[in-house]
């Protein structure tokens, strides 16, 4: 648990490349505070696992915190093990791809495209495929290289969104430099945009009374594990950490349509510990590694850890390993639920590209 997952928080050292890519005013790895004894105020929430329909917005609150409140000295954080219910989620979606394919003969499409040969967009694009795979979704892919222009790009997305069998289309982030993301994201139809990603699904996203054809599959996946461990979210104090475009933004739009009082933390704010320690709910998406420290968390609260840090791991078979924004060993004695990284929202957000897929294809072929 906890403790095997990560050592000292304060000695972890970044990976050159990840460095380079962060921003430079941040002390990247702090020296560790003696925390002072943790106590738990409320307790884990309870996993609600099995049986559940693959419904995003259908399911019940949890037990509020003051009934299920335990207070203990030597407190361990539940693990919201977000490679388990990922699993869960898939099958679920096997199971509706082969009730559609049976029905209608429609099988769910999904497109991606990759600008690049950078590794770790390879590799994600690889593991989509597979999920893909997995569940009986068709996936399709275009690899173009580095140079390509934002017209060739805008040309293969104008073809998957004219092309029937193609229900969702992604374009892996980040593009080149010399290509504009705006440019090329507002070219994807917004009814097959299963990233989320289109500024009108995202201006859906933010109004009242208005749905979005898609939820980002991050943020999206982060709410997912917090209903399905059953964490209250109604009228709770939430931060997250982080305001960008495809995670901490949208994160705080869906806290805030959830009904929390919700706080953004960013590169710019005074005293993000403050802040942060109010909050029964806390997403980080920062791309940190361990920025988080245990005395920044409220006993109790539930801890969402987008981030994927790359760190330096002699003993590792890669070289390094992934630590999440949040310093796992300290967090994990304070909060009452915490996800790990690996094995976090890293799994769900593609479960959530599958879902959005999967809903597509339904909502394209007026398929209940
Ligand atoms: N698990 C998953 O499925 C996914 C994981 N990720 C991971 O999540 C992390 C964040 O990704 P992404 O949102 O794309 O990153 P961005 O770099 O786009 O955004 C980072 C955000 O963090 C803020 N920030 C930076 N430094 C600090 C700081 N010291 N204190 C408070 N806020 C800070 C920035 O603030 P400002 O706006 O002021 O610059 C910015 O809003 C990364 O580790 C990434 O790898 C991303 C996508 C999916
Ligand atoms: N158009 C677009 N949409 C995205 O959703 C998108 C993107 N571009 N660009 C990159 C980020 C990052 N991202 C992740 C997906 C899965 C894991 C994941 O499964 N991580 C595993 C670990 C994987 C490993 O061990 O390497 C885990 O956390 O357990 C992580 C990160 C999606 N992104």
């Amino acid at each position: 648990m906890a403790s095997s997952i990560l050592s000292d928080c304060s000695t972890a050292r970044l990976l050159p490349l990840r460095r380079a890519l962060l921003p430079q005013r941040v002390p990247r790895i702090h020296p560790c505070p003696a925390l002072a004894s943790p106590r738990r105020l409320f307790a884990a929430a309870r996993p609600q696992l099995l049986p559940r329909p693959h419904r995003m917005d259908s399911v019940p609150a949890a037990a509020s915190s003051a009934e299920s409140a335990t207070v203990s000295a030597d407190a361990s954080a539940k693990v919201i093990d977000g490679k388990l219910v990922a699993k869960q989620v898939r099958e679920e979606i096997a199971v509706e791809v082969t009730k559609m394919r049976d029905a209608i003969g429609i099988v769910p499409g999904l497109a991606v495209i990759l600008v690049g040969s950078r590794k770790d967009s390879q590799t994600y694009v690889r593991n989509k495929k597979k999920a893909c795979e997995a569940v009986g979704i068709k996936s399709y892919e275009v690899n173009l290289p580095e140079d390509s222009s934002e017209e060739e790009v805008i040309r293969h997305i104008a073809s998957f969104n004219s092309d029937p069998s193609v229900h969702g289309i992604l374009v892996q982030l980040p593009l080149p430099r010399h290509m504009n993301d705006e440019n090329i994201l507002n070219a994807v139809s917004i009814e097959k945009d299963v990233d989320g990603f289109h500024p009108l699904n995202i201006g859906r996203l933010a109004m009242q009374g208005r749905d979005p054809f898609f939820v980002p599959c991050t943020p999206k996946g982060c709410m997912e594990l917090l209903h399905r461990y059953g964490v209250e979210i109604k009228g709770k104090r939430a931060v997250v950490i982080g305001r960008s475009n495809i995670v901490g933004m949208p994160a705080a739009l869906l806290l805030q349509k959830a009904n929390a009082t919700v706080s953004i933390v960013h590169s710019q704010t005074k005293n993000p510990e403050e802040i942060t320690r109010q909050a029964d709910i806390v997403i980080a998406a920062v791309g940190v590694a361990n920025l988080v420290r245990g005395n920044w968390i409220k006993p109790g609260a539930a801890i969402i850890d987008v981030g994927i840090n790359p760190v330096d791991d002699p003993e590792s078979p890669r070289g390094y390993r992934l630590v999440g924004d949040v310093c796992y060993e300290e967090a994990s004695k304070v909060a009452g639920a915490i996800t790990p990284v690996p094995g976090g929202v890293g799994p769900m957000t593609i479960a959530m590209l599958l879902s959005n897929t999967l809903e597509s294809a339904k909502r394209i072929h007026k398929f209940k």
